[in-house]
């Protein structure tokens, strides 16, 4: 059996305590348990909600059905908020872009820790990255040499076991994007990286987190769970963990709900990890040294509300006891803006250069090669960056949040204004990311946006999903820097400097957002039309921060006020990577267990 007999057929079966009770098994939750487990001294169990299903498809089953609420700065436009329901999580059905983020986004999370000698910088988690991240392998040589594809290997590790996490470059290729690749080489303020993985911007290739035999999605079920067979580690399925249960101020356990009735459930299918489900019942499952939420972003702040950790007035409004006031949970959520594509139509289909023979044809191609161009904000607006970071610092911090935001977020926030502030100045900061294909379309992703926004129980009905309200360009500015990122790209298409009429003899006309938006405020209000507040990579909810600033959690992802609970998921960043966020994820959990094995 591929999977592992760490399943339980039924959740009946699950021991009323274990060492560990890891909330969620996506995925930091099953790199986690995974890591818990391997020395067998410990019992861990894994509650997931999902059902071990195949990955990559986004279906009924294995998607969170959330809707945010109107976007009041977005013409009222409400956006789905997707999140992986299955064993692996959003891992599972991601879009593989493996990417970490540069120096500087590490480097504030220390900032932000508010102590001097945090661990959690960029240096100090480089090894993380090595543990968590495996090179699955560099791309065809000839395809390097075609496309100038470098990459450093030393940024990943060199573990082939199978469980494991791999980077693999494109086997795939695409023609079309070398006029694209030269032309952004030479185009002003563009840096050349080895690849992202070092910490800077520029342009570079984007490896996926891909087998490298198989090309099977990499993930954290093939990772860390599949093949596992432990008889101190289980996982149950399609079980929800309703709250943490405490006794005092310390977790001592979390009381679960199956997902399905258990008619409903037998009718569903007895299949491999279809938990039988005959116990229709909540039952409590104890924590004997920690209970550990690994829900993401969207849920573990739900947890948390649910078990009475969270804003009192909110807690209060919802008749939920409170064990401790934390008005940290559920506020700070962040996630990068993805801007329609901007869209020009060539007079006609460039010249493709010619296709080196050698190259391995066309049949192997899976994926394009993942050219990615990140930028700074003096990359993107060379004429505004200092007025817009100067706007900024210039701000008072409570100006965009709703009245009566507690004054410890607002101290959080005005830090984070101070690093964002001068990480405008940085070239190395990125405000934007851009996959580059082969055609004159540019969708870039505003990476670090000035809003946050918040996750907040459903007050006519807890159980229910939270409601998420991103606050997308609650903060002014969030809009006047997406439209700088459109005017960069107007330019590289069609300005005086492009350097694209070098590569392809043609005339582009504009698509969208088209001609009739030129000025500032005509592309603030085609934004405000057609901007997506969320690329699904929510973060923030349970942030590392010190708990006047609002954080939630301390150094040791522990939350604060109550004993043996912890966090491990995209809730703890205080502020939101300039890249995709998985390979994060699966660092931090790499951290976070030795964290957790250290004080067991
Ligand atoms: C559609 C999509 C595309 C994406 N594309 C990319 C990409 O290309 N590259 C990239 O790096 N990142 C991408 N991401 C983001 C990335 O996958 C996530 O940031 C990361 O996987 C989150 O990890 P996590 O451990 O925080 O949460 P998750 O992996 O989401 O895990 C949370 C788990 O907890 C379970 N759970 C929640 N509540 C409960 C409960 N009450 N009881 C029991 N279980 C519960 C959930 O079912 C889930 O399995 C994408 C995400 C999505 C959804």
């Amino acid at each position: 059996s591929p999977h592992s007999y760490s399943l339980l057929q039924d959740r009946d079966d699950a021991h009323d305590v274990y060492d560990y009770v890891v909330v969620g098994g996506g995925t930091a939750g099953l790199t986690v348990a995974d890591r818990l487990s391997e020395s067998g001294r410990y019992t861990v169990l894994a509650v997931e909600y999902g059902i071990l299903e195949p990955d990559g498809r986004r279906g009924r089953t294995n998607m969170y059905n959330i809707t945010s609420v109107p976007q009041v700065n977005l013409n009222n436009r409400t956006f789905p908020v997707d999140v992986g329901c299955i064993v692996g999580g959003s891992s599972a059905v991601n879009a593989q872009a493996f990417q970490r983020g540069t120096k500087r986004d590490y480097n504030n999370w220390a900032e932000l820790s508010g102590v001097n000698n945090s661990s959690w910088n960029w240096d100090d988690l480089q090894p993380y990255f090595r543990k968590a991240i495996q090179l699955g392998s560099g791309p065809h040589p000839d395809i390097a040499r075609f496309y100038n594809m470098t990459y450093n290997p030393g940024s990943y590790g060199t573990n082939t076991s199978k469980h494991s996490i791999f980077a693999t470059f494109s086997r795939g290729h695409s023609p079309a994007v070398i006029p694209l690749y030269q032309s952004l080489r030479e185009y002003p303020g563009v840096n050349i990286p080895i690849d992202h993985s070092v910490g800077a911007v520029g342009l570079a290739w984007t490896p996926r987190s891909m087998d490298p035999i198989s090309l099977n999605r990499s993930y954290s079920r093939t990772g860390h769970y599949d093949g596992l067979d432990r008889d101190n580690y289980h996982l149950i399925t399609a079980t929800r963990v309703e709250r943490v249960v405490f006794k005092g101020k310390t977790a001592d356990g979390v009381e679960i709900s199956p997902r399905w009735p258990a008619e409903d459930h037998e009718g569903k299918g007895k299949g491999k990890g279809r938990n039988k489900g005959k116990g229709n019942g909540k039952r409590i499952i104890k924590a004997r040294k920690e209970v550990i939420l690994s829900a993401g972003a969207i849920h573990t702040p739900q947890i948390l509300q649910l078990s009475g950790v969270g804003p009192a007035p909110l807690l209060k409004k919802a008749k939920i006891p409170v064990i401790v006031d934390l008005p940290g949970v559920g506020a700070n959520l962040q996630d990068h803006a993805y801007q329609p594509a901007l869209q020009f139509n060539w007079t006609s289909p460039p010249p493709h250069p010619e296709v080196n023979t050698t190259l391995p044809p066309a049949e192997t191609f899976v994926f394009g090669p993942g050219l990615n161009l990140m930028m700074g904000l003096p990359g993107i607006s060379p004429a505004r960056y200092q007025s817009l970071a100067a706007s900024y610092l210039a701000q008072s911090p409570d100006q965009f949040f709703p009245p009566g935001t507690h004054p410890t977020i607002i101290a959080g926030y005005a830090q984070q204004q101070r690093l964002y502030a001068a990480g405008m100045l940085d070239k190395d900061f990125a405000f934007s990311a851009t996959g580059m294909g082969g055609i004159p379309v540019a969708a870039p992703q505003l990476m670090h946006g000035l809003s946050r926004g918040t996750v907040t129980l459903n007050l006519t009905s807890p159980l229910s999903e939270p409601i998420v309200d991103y606050r997308f360009a609650s903060n002014p500015l969030d809009l006047e820097i997406v439209a700088e990122n459109i005017k960069f790209f107007r330019r590289f298409y069609t300005g005086p400097d492009s350097t694209l009429k070098q590569y392809v003899n043609l005339t582009l006309g504009e698509i969208q957002p088209g001609p009739g938006y030129k000025s500032d405020e005509e592309l603030k209000e085609w934004l405000r039309a057609n901007l997506v507040p969320s690329v699904f990579h929510p973060s923030g909810t349970a942030a590392k921060m010190p708990r006047e600033w609002g954080g939630v959690v301390g150094e040791g992802l522990e939350v604060y006020g109550v004993k043996r609970l912890s966090v491990v998921d995209t809730s703890i960043f205080p502020t939101i990577v300039g890249s995709t966020t998985s390979m994060t994820v699966y660092a931090a959990a790499e951290k976070a267990a030795d964290l957790i094995k250290e004080r067991a």
